[in-house]
C-alpha cells in the first residue's frame, strides 16, 4: 500500500495485516489521484480532467473497513507534508504555535458516527507513534469536549486509553514519564450537535487538520464564523460518509450549503470600471479569486448502499405498485450531480447484499407477543444484542419493561441528551450481555465490537435501512445474526423487503422451545402491569404539577382536592383518583411477585431442577462442563447463528413433506 510508514506501522500494531477489498481498491487510486497533482500548478482544463480520476466513490458492504479506505489516503498526505516527520525541526517548532490550516472535512449523518470516525483516525496515528515494546497512553488535555467525559468505544484494537485528545503521549512502561508537550502529528477535531458549542468554537479557533462533523452543527457555526467558511473553501479533501443517507431528500439541507462552499469558480470575474471602484465588490471578487485558484480537492463518497431501489418506502403499500419491477437503478448519477463530484472513480465490492457471514432468521408472532419473544431470545441466546424499534415511544415502553425483568437494557434515540446517548452506547459496548434498544439513529456506521445479534423488533421502512441495521453485526468478517420479528400485519412488508433485496428464499424460522414460554409470559405480564401502574402514577404527577404551575402563573388558588394525594370526601374527585391510587398501591405487591418469579429457575421440559441427574433430560453433564445456558436449565449454549445454519427453511420442510407424500 502506498502509505506513509507511520501509518503502516500503526496498522500493523492494530493487527490490520491485510487490507480489506475496498481498501485494496480505493487507497492506491486515492493516493495516485492526489499526490502528484496536488503539488503542481495545473491549468483549469487539465485539472478538471484530473479530478475525474481523483474523486472516489466507494461502495462496499457494511463492516468492510470503508472508514480507513478514505481516512488513510488523507492521513498519509498530511503526514507526508508534515514537517515534523520530514525532520524539519525548525518549521515543526513554528507549527506548534501556528494555527493549523484545515485540510480535510469528513461529513457524517450521525453524531455518534462522527465521533467514532474521529477516534478511529486518531487510533491509527497514535499506534504508529508507539515505540517498540512500549504502550502509548493518550494523556488527556483539560476536558475540552464534553464527549471526552465518555470513553467512546473506538474502532480497531488500538491501545489508546482514557479520554481527551491524543495530543501528548507518555510511556506506560516508564509509568510516570510524560513526553514533552508536542503538537499532534495530525490534529483532528469533531463538530457535532448536542455538545457544547462554546467548546467547539474554541477547538476551531485553535485550528485542526481534519474536521469530522455532522452537517447541522457545522453549518450553524459556519453562518456565525466566516473564518470557518473560508477554511472549508480551501480544503483539499471532502468526505461524504453514508452518502446516500446524507443526500436523502429532506435530511440535510445544510449539506448542500457546505458542499457549495467547496465548489470551484471558473475564470476570473470580468470587472467593469464601476465594479472596480466599489470597495465591497472588490472584496467579494478577491474572495472569488481565492476559490478560483483551487483545483486540488479530492472528494470521497462512501456507503454500503447507493441503490435507489433500496430506498423505496416499503410501507403505505408502495411495494404493491412495484410488483414485477426488477433490477436496481443506481442513484450514483443523482449523487454525483448533487455533490458535484464530476464523475469520479468507482470502487465497488458487491452492493445491496448483506454480509456473507450474517445469518438471518425470522419469528412470526402477534404484535402483543413481541415482548415475550424478545425476552425469550435475549435469555436463550446471551450476548450483545442491538434491538431496533420503530418509534421513540416504543423504546420508552420497552426499556423500563426489560429493566424490571433484569435485562441490562440501554436506550438510544434522538430525544435523549447527547451525553446520555454516548454513555448508553459506551455501557452497551462494555457489557457482554448488554442490549441496546435503539431507533435507526444507530443503524448506520456504528462499529461496536462484537455485536452478536441484531433484532428488528419492527421491520425497517426501507431495504437499505435493513442492510445497515443488520450490518451492526457480522463486521470485519465475524459471524453475526439478524432476527426479524414479524407480526401478521407486517407480513406483506416483510415479503416486499425480501423482494427488494432480490431474495427468493424464505428465511429460516427461529426455533422457540415452547416449554419455556409459560413462565416467561407470566413474568412479562406482571412487568407490564407494573410498568402500566408506574406510567399512570407518573402521568398523574405530571398533570398535577402542570395544573399547579398553570394556576400559579394565572394567580389562581387551586381547590385542595385537586392537589392533594389524600382521598377526598368529594365523590367526583374520589372516583377520578381511585383507579390511579389502586394501581400505585399495587406496585410493591407486583414487584414482590415478579422478584419471586425471577428467582425461580427456568427449565426445559423434562428437566428436574432438584435432581439434575434424573428426569427425562439429564443435565448434570451440561452443568459440569458449563455448556448449559446459565439462565435456562436444559437449553444448550449453541449460538443463534449456529442454530440457523442447522435449521432448514420452512420452504424446504414443506418440499420434503410433499416429496414424501408423493412416494
Ligand atoms: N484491514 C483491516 N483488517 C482488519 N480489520 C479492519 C481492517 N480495516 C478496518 N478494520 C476493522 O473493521 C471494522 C469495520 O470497519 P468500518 O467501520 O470502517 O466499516 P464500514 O465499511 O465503514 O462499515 P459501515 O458500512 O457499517 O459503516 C472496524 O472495527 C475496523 O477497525
Amino acid at each position: 500500500m502506498p502509505l506513509h510508514p507511520l501509518l503502516k506501522k500503526g496498522l500493523h500494531k492494530l493487527g490490520f495485516l491485510n487490507p480489506t477489498d475496498i481498501q485494496r481498491q480505493a487507497i492506491p487510486l486515492a493516493v495516485d489521484g492526489v499526490m502528484p497533482s496536488m503539488q503542481d500548478n495545473k491549468g483549469a482544463g487539465e485539472a478538471d480532467a484530473e479530478r475525474k480520476n481523483r474523486d472516489i466513490v466507494g461502495v462496499a458492504e457494511t463492516g468492510s473497513g470503508k472508514t480507513l479506505a478514505y481516512s488513510l489516503p488523507i492521513l498519509s498526505w498530511l503526514l507526508s507534508t508534515d514537517p515534523a516527520t520530514t525532520g524539519e525541526q525548525e518549521r515543526f517548532a513554528r507549527r506548534a504555535k501556528a494555527r493549523r490550516v484545515l485540510s480535510a472535512l469528513v461529513l457524517c449523518p450521525t453524531r455518534e458516527l462522527a465521533l467514532q470516525v474521529h477516534k478511529h483516525m486518531e487510533q491509527v496515528v497514535a499506534a504508529g507513534q508507539e515505540d517498540e515494546g512500549e504502550e502509548v497512553v493518550v494523556v488527556e488535555e483539560p476536558a475540552e469536549e464534553e464527549v471526552d467525559d465518555v470513553k467512546l468505544n473506538g474502532k480497531g484494537k488500538g491501545k489508546s486509553k482514557g479520554k481527551g485528545k491524543s495530543s501528548k503521549v507518555k510511556t506506560a512502561a516508564a509509568g510516570k514519564a510524560v513526553a514533552p508537550k508536542q503538537p499532534p502529528l495530525v490534529s483532528i477535531a469533531s463538530i457535532v450537535g448536542g455538545l457544547s458549542v462554546q467548546k467547539q468554537k474554541r477547538l476551531l479557533a485553535r485550528g485542526c487538520d481534519i474536521l469530522v462533523a455532522t452537517p447541522g452543527r457545522l453549518w450553524d457555526l459556519c453562518k456565525e464564523d466566516s473564518d470557518l467558511a473560508t477554511d472549508i473553501k480551501r480544503i483539499k479533501f471532502l468526505v461524504i460518509d453514508e452518502a446516500d443517507r446524507m443526500i436523502e431528500t429532506g435530511h440535510f439541507a445544510e449539506l448542500e450549503e457546505i458542499v457549495a462552499l467547496t465548489e470551484r469558480k471558473k475564470g476570473p470575474a470580468q470587472l467593469t470600471n464601476a465594479d472596480v471602484a466599489d470597495p465591497t465588490f472588490k472584496r467579494a471578487t478577491r474572495e472569488i479569486d481565492l476559490t478560483e485558484a483551487r483545483d486540488d480537492m479530492q472528494t470521497f463518497v462512501f456507503s454500503a448502499t447507493l441503490s435507489k431501489d433500496l430506498q423505496t418506502n416499503l410501507k403505505r403499500g408502495n411495494w404493491r405498485s412495484r410488483k414485477g419491477k426488477a433490477g436496481k437503478s443506481s442513484t450514483l448519477g443523482r449523487h454525483s450531480a448533487r455533490i458535484r463530484i464530476w464523475g469520479g472513480q468507482r470502487t465497488d465490492t458487491p452492493e445491496g447484499g448483506l454480509v456473507a457471514t450474517l445469518r438471518e432468521s425470522i419469528v412470526e408472532c402477534l404484535n402483543t407477543d413481541k415482548d415475550l419473544y424478545l425476552y425469550y431470545f435475549l435469555l436463550r441466546y446471551p450476548g450483545r444484542s442491538l434491538v431496533f424499534v420503530g418509534s421513540i415511544d416504543g423504546i420508552r415502553r420497552i426499556t423500563p419493561l426489560f429493566e424490571m425483568l433484569k435485562v441490562p437494557v440501554y436506550p438510544l434515540h434522538s430525544q435523549l441528551q447527547q451525553k446520555q446517548r454516548l454513555k448508553n452506547l459506551d455501557r452497551f459496548a462494555s457489557s457482554s450481555n448488554g442490549v441496546l434498544i435503539a431507533t435507526d439513529v444507530a443503524a448506520r456506521g456504528l462499529d461496536i465490537p462484537s455485536v452478536d445479534h441484531v433484532i428488528h423488533f419492527q421491520l425497517p421502512r426501507t431495504a437499505d435501512a435493513y442492510i445497515h441495521r443488520s450490518g451492526r453485526t457480522a463486521r470485519a468478517r465475524q459471524d453475526g445474526f439478524s432476527l426479524q420479528m414479524v407480526s401478521p400485519e407486517e407480513r406483506g412488508m416483510q415479503k416486499a423487503l425480501m423482494k427488494s433485496l432480490g431474495r427468493t428464499n424464505e428465511l429460516p424460522e427461529l426455533q422457540v422451545e415452547p416449554g419455556f414460554l409459560p413462565k416467561l409470559r407470566e413474568r412479562v405480564r406482571i412487568a407490564r402491569e407494573i410498568e402500566k401502574a408506574q406510567h399512570a402514577v407518573k402521568k398523574a404527577k405530571h398533570e398535577k404539577s402542570w395544573l399547579q404551575e398553570t394556576a400559579e402563573a394565572m394567580d389562581i388558588d387551586l381547590d385542595s382536592d385537586l392537589i392533594s394525594d389524600e382521598e377526598s370526601d368529594d365523590e367526583i374527585a374520589r372516583s377520578r383518583k381511585k383507579p390511579k391510587q389502586r394501581l400505585r398501591d399495587n406496585v410493591p405487591r407486583l414487584r414482590h411477585e415478579l422478584d419471586g418469579l425471577l428467582a425461580q429457575p427456568l427449565m426445559a421440559r423434562g428437566v428436574s431442577a432438584k435432581y439434575p441427574t434424573s428426569g427425562s433430560r439429564v443435565v448434570i453433564d451440561d452443568l459440569l462442563s458449563a455448556t448449559n445456558n446459565p439462565q435456562m436449565l436444559g437449553a444448550s449454549t449453541t449460538k443463534a447463528h449456529e442454530v440457523v445454519d442447522a435449521r432448514p427453511t420452512l420452504k424446504k420442510v414443506r418440499k420434503f413433506i410433499s416429496k414424501k407424500g408423493k412416494k
